[in-house]
Order: structure tokens, then sequence, then C-alpha cells
């Protein structure tokens, strides 16, 4: 019998291209974005220069940041198509479904969708950047009945979207812990909806197509949908002292405990210790000693139990929670950062591009043939 090639199952550990858009490096458990340390970049920078770096290579200088800003700005507002048909959809369907049919809208009526060059490409990336906090925070208020809150051109992305959705003026310690958040989001490497972006880029589809891809591939629970389902998890316990037994029951029943684990790092997330300090702020904040408590004794019990730790998505729920937001909008603000990761890797992925095709290994039943007839 001829020798059956080695299946690397899920692709795990498997190299398959190159990129210079980010470099994760679990065995120093660091993460690069354009080569600075993601760290630094969310202590120093706001979301629209980390934008702008995962863009164009290099952090922008004070007039490229202002015109970078303005023009984000200028995109923020909703066309009345997008308004109408998000409308139209059930309050059943999932606010990921919602982002996705937005965007599937958007590229729909952009005359433009076709031009793959690197400019339009970088247009429409901004222009999905600009609009994305509006989509979330239209259906989030229609959920509750709540008119649509115009964007504010003197706000940065971060104030604003919290200002859209909730129509209050946020309190600096809020916006900034968004914004980390948003920075800790936005690129890492080859992560499933990333390279299900690139699959579709590499066929010559276009930006949108690959973007409405990349949010069907974030949405299942052991990609971005994990951040809501910390939030379930947290709502099954309780409190803290329930932690250990859920944990022992739900491990009996082998469940996958959402939050925890990871492809590639094995030793911890690199973004968890910058997302749990804005988690301990945010508690602080909203004076919700309980919540953390609750963390705090699952992620030991997890340790305890399994040796496994927490990824982004375990301190991120909880923080999106106590703003305010509804749970199942967890993963679209996932969306609302990743689409800087995703349109980088599009452009980076139709610079050099190879169709993505790989292989299987045939095991069905043996050749066979179709009776014959009468
Ligand atoms: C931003 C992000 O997208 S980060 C990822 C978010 N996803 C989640 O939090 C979902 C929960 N986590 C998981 O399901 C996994 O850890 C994944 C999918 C993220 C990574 O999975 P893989 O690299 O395929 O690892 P795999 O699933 O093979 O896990 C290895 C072992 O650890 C166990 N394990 C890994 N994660 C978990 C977990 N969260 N809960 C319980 N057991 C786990 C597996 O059951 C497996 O055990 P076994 O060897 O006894 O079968
Ligand atoms: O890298 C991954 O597999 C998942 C992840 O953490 C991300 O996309 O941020």
């Amino acid at each position: 019998m001829a020798e059956q090639p080695e299946i690397f199952k899920g692709l795990a550990g498997v190299p398959v291209d190159y990129t210079a858009i980010s470099k994760v490096n679990p065995e120093s458990n660091s993460l690069l974005y354009r080569g600075y340390p993601v760290q630094e970049l969310a202590a120093s920078a706001t979301f629209e220069e980390v934008a702008y770096l995962l863009w164009y290579g290099e952090l922008p200088d004070d007039v490229q940041l202002a015109a970078f800003e303005e023009r984000e700005r200028s995109f923020r507002g909703l066309d009345h198509e997008v308004k109408r048909i998000v409308d139209e959809l059930p309050l059943t369907a999932h606010p990921m479904d919602v982002v996705r049919t937005a965007v599937s809208v958007i590229g729909a009526s952009d005359p433009a969708t076709p031009d793959d060059s690197v400019e339009a490409n970088l247009d429409k990336s901004i222009r999905l950047l600009a609009k994305l906090p509006s989509i979330i925070s239209y259906d989030q208020r229609r959920r509750h009945e709540l008119e649509f809150i115009e964007p504010r051109d003197d706000l940065g992305f971060s104030a604003n979207f919290l200002w859209q959705t909730f129509g209050e003026a946020p309190e600096l310690a809020v916006v900034n812990a968004f914004d980390v958040s948003m920075i800790l989001y936005a690129e890492h490497s080859f992560n499933a909806s990333t390279f299900t972006a690139r699959v579709i880029t590499s066929t010559l589809a276009d930006l949108y197509s690959a973007v409405t891809g990349a949010i069907g591939a974030l949405k299942g629970a052991l990609h971005g949908g994990a951040n809501e389902a910390v939030m379930h998890t947290f709502a099954e316990i309780g409190s803290a002292d329930a932690a250990e037994g859920w944990l022992d029951a739900a491990l009996a029943e082998k469940r996958k405990i959402m939050g925890f684990g990871h492809r590639v790092y094995k030793n911890g997330d690199s973004r968890v210790p910058t997302m749990r300090d804005a988690l301990e702020r945010m508690v602080e904040h909203y004076e919700r000693p309980d919540l953390l408590e609750l963390y705090l004794a699952l992620e030991t019990a997890m340790a305890e139990r399994k040796g496994i730790k927490p990824n982004l998505d375990y301190p991120a729920g909880p923080v999106y929670h106590l703003m305010g937001f509804d749970t199942p909008t967890f993963t679209p603000l996932f969306v609302a950062s990743r689409i800087t990761g995703w349109t980088a890797h599009i452009m980076e992925q139709a610079a050099s591009n190879a169709l993505i095709r790989p292989l299987s290994v045939y095991r069905g039943v043996d050749e066979r043939h179709v009776p014959v007839k009468g």
C-alpha cells in the first residue's frame, strides 16, 4: 500500500506563508505589531495610531495622524439603505449576523468594490473601520427600542463608539480601557478569521467578500465568540465560591471552558496581563469586586485542574459587560477592532498572491460504478 502523507489536523503547527504585519512568539510570550510590542502600543498609542501602523507599516507623525483621523471621522455615518436592511433583520438574529449583513450591503453598494488597487482597498478599509461602530451601536440600540445616535466628529474612535452606544459622554478611564481592548484585539497573525480572509482574497475576490467571510469565522465560540461565552459561564457560575464546583462538573462533562487555552500560546496569552489590568481598573470604576473575585476563582481553579491559562477573551468579556454592552455584542466589538488586522492581511495577500488550495487525502469508498439500468 502506498505510504499515506502526514495530515496536520487544523493545520496545527504548519507555517503557510510569510507576514510582515505581526509576530506572535509563544516562547517569549510576546506579540509585535510591525515590530512594536503590543503592550507598548497599549500604553502609549491610540487605536487610530495602531490602525495606521497596521495598514501603512509605520506609526503616523502628527500631520499624518491628523489627516487620518479627519478621514476616519468623515466616514462614520450610515447610509439609509444599511439602516433599512438592518431594520428588516429579526431581533432573533445574532448581532454578528447583523454586522456580517451590513458589511455585505456596504460592499454590494460600493461602486469601488471590484477595484483591488492598494489605494481603493485602503479607502474601503478606513470606511469599514469608521462605520462599524455605527452599525454595532445601531443594532444594540434597536434591540432596546432606542433611536440611532449620530456619530460625533469631535471624539476619537473609542469615545465616539461609547457615545453612539450609550448616549452619554464617556469617562476617560472607560474610554482608555475600551481603547486598550481595541488595540489588543486588532491583529494576531494567521488566526482562523484572518486566514479565512486570506483564503478568500487568494481567489481574487474583493475586500468586502473577504471581510464578510472573516466575520463568519470569528463568530464561532472557539475563536471570537469566546468573549461572549465567558459571560454566559460567569452567569452560570454565579459567584466566586461556586467556581470550583462548577468547573469540576463542567470538566467531568468534557466541556471546553471558554476563554481558556490557545492554539499558539501554550503558556498564557501575551495580551492577557494588559487586558487584566484594564479589567481591574473597570472593576474599581464600576465598584464590582465580586466580578473580579469570580474571574480569579475560575482562573485559579482552571490552572489547578488543567494547567490551562486564559486567553484575551477571558478578561475582555467582563470589561465589555461592565461598560454596559449586551453580551451578544461582544464579538462584534472584536470585529470593530480586527477589521484593521484583517484588511492589512487582505492587502498583504493581494500583493503577493498564490491561490490557497491545500490537498486532502481521500479515505472514502473505493472506486465503484453506477449500475447500468434496464
Ligand atoms: C481571541 C481568540 O480567538 S483566543 C481563543 C478563544 N477560544 C476559546 O477560548 C475556546 C476555548 N478554548 C479551546 O477550545 C482551545 O483551547 C482552542 C480551540 C482555543 C485551542 O485549541 P487547540 O490548539 O486545538 O488545542 P486542543 O483543543 O487540542 O487542546 C489541547 C488539550 O487541552 C484541552 N483544552 C484546551 N483548551 C481547553 C479549554 N478551554 N477547556 C478545557 N480543555 C481545554 C483539550 O481538551 C485538549 O485536551 P486532551 O489533550 O486531553 O484532548
Ligand atoms: O490567534 C488565534 O488563533 C486566535 C487569537 O488569539 C486571535 O485571533 O486574536
